[in-house]
């Protein structure tokens, strides 16, 4: 057959039925990657290609999957894309797989944009995959919060919880920013020995900012699924960018914690530094108990202030390492699980009307449930579920919940709370989205419960600042 003059030339026949065949062979292959496994639980039937991505709303996918949960159970199957994901919505799965199999349940996504581009260099406890270097890391969040090092910050939350009550006496109105200084203030003082007097100071703004963007990239669907299409992970970074901006967020944070780790090293040199988690850690590492290199010193002392925060109601993704068969259902190796928080909390079975606020029933039972605390199946049973489970547990709950108890304890004890226009307490509308969802400000006025409270308050902040001053 004779070529026309506008045929293309051998060559290039060649290489466009090349791609050609490429394109369909990654197509066919997304495809069959993108469907069920089998005996996967049940879920909601996924789309060619992208799975169920299309139906995940853009924040609070916890409200999703607790929405399919009532129409598939309480444990769901699910595609974003390739990737075979299962939503654990009943805290009976959390038991079985997280804390009984934890060998093979306890690791984190890839995940591109926090590994590669926000935290690269496995710094990032909470985010790498189980391996010898989140061993380190986590060991060594072990050595410095023992029980008797987090107890004895007691006096320190106590000090700083009294400051934050004779603040909203003082200054009701800005109540929403005193309880934000609260948390941040005590772990400033605890990790870098440090002062965080007023919500306003420029320490605490700057923690306040890079937790947000931090949260913010981390959040499920904000940036493009480049760990469920590779292909993302090409486009060069002058066109993409969402790459410049979560490689922007890791510089931010790695910035602040450098600052606050070399202020607190100059001062450790002059024997100025208090007794803190960072005092301990340098002591640590001169003595040669730790290996961390200076990034993940940074970050290990810049993680007690990024964690201190409410609950993260979707949960922190875990990763399944090899096969595995679970009652009638078979979850492959890769298959990223995730524990919803939210549903887990209210479930109907489990709790007498879960979306009431009624502190009364953890009274006589330490899990607040209908099923009586001796019942054979609350056996290793955890009271919250609000920190995650099995061996990527959250490292700082105790130091938390002390910080939550006194600040509670001391708050109810001051004052009367009282709205002052209807409350919204919706969690679709009162909180914020992202992977860590806290309340907006809402209105509510702090009364004072009695003069004679704001007296004796006022008389405790006294000592508190004098016990506080040590940081200054
Ligand atoms: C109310 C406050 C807090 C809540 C609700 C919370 C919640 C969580 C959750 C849900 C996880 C993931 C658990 C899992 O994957 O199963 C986690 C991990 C973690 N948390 Fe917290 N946390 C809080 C405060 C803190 C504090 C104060 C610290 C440090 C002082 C801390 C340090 C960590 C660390 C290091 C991890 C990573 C564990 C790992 O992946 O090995 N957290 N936290």
């Amino acid at each position: 057959m004779q070529l026309s003059s506008h045929d293309p030339p051998s060559a290039v026949r060649s290489i466009l039925l090349v791609s050609v065949l490429l394109l369909l062979a990654t197509l066919v292959k997304l495809y069959l990657n993108s469907r069920r496994p089998k005996h996967f639980p049940p879920g909601p039937a996924p789309f060619p290609i992208i799975g169920n991505l299309p139906e995940l709303p853009p924040t609070k996918a916890f409200l999703k999957f607790h929405e399919w949960g009532k129409q598939y159970g309480d444990i769901i199957g699910l595609k974003f894309g390739p990737q075979n994901v299962v939503i654990l919505n009943n805290y009976k799965h959390i038991k079985e797989l997280f804390d009984k199999r934890g060998a093979i349940y306890s690791s984190r996504p890839e995940s591109y944009v926090g590994n590669q581009l926000v935290c690269p260099g496995e710094i990032h406890v909470l985010l790498i995959p189980y391996s010898p270097a989140w061993r380190k890391l986590r060991k060594c969040f072990h050595q410095l919060m023992t029980v008797s090092s987090v107890d004895a910050l007691l006096s320190l939350q106590a000090a700083e919880a009294t400051k934050t009550v004779h603040d909203i006496i003082n200054d009701p109105e800005g109540y929403y920013n005193h309880l934000r200084r609260f948390a941040s203030g005590v772990m400033l003082a605890s990790t870098y020995g440090k002062r965080g007097r007023r919500f306003e100071d420029k320490v605490i703004q700057d923690l306040y900012a890079v937790q947000h963007d931090f949260t913010e990239v981390l959040a499920p669907g904000f940036m493009p699924p480049a760990d469920e299409f590779p292909i993302l992970k090409y486009i060069p970074e002058w066109i993409a960018g969402w790459k410049r901006k979560a490689r922007a967020v890791g510089r931010a944070q790695m910035k602040l914690y450098r600052s606050l780790l070399e202020e607190g090293q100059e001062r450790a040199q002059k024997g100025e530094l208090k007794d803190c988690f960072l005092k301990t850690l340098i002591k640590d590492r001169n003595e040669g108990k730790n290996e961390l290199n200076e990034a993940q010193l940074a970050y290990v002392a810049g993680i007690f202030t990024l964690r201190w925060r409410p609950v993260a109601p979707g949960g922190v993704p875990h990763v399944l390492t090899e096969d595995n068969v679970y009652g009638q259902y078979m979850i492959p190796k890769g298959t990223m699980l995730l524990a919803n928080t939210w549903s887990i909390h209210q479930d109907e079975s489990e709790y007498d009307n879960p979306s009431e606020f009624r502190p009364e029933r953890f009274l006589d039972n330490k899990f607040g449930s209908i099923k009586k605390e001796s019942d054979g199946e609350n056996e290793r049973r955890r009271t919250t579920y609000a920190f995650g489970a099995g061996r990527r547990v959250c490292a700082g709950q105790r130091l938390a919940e002390n910080g939550l108890e006194i600040a509670a304890a001391k708050i109810v004890w001051a004052f009367d709370i009282v709205p002052s226009a209807p409350i919204d307490s919706s969690i679709e509308s009162a909180y914020t989205d992202g992977f860590v969802v806290v309340p907006k400000r809402y209105a509510a006025k702090f009364v004072p419960r009695a003069k004679e409270r704001a007296s004796i308050v006022a008389k405790e902040a006294e000592e508190a600042e004098r016990f506080l001053s040590r940081f200054d």
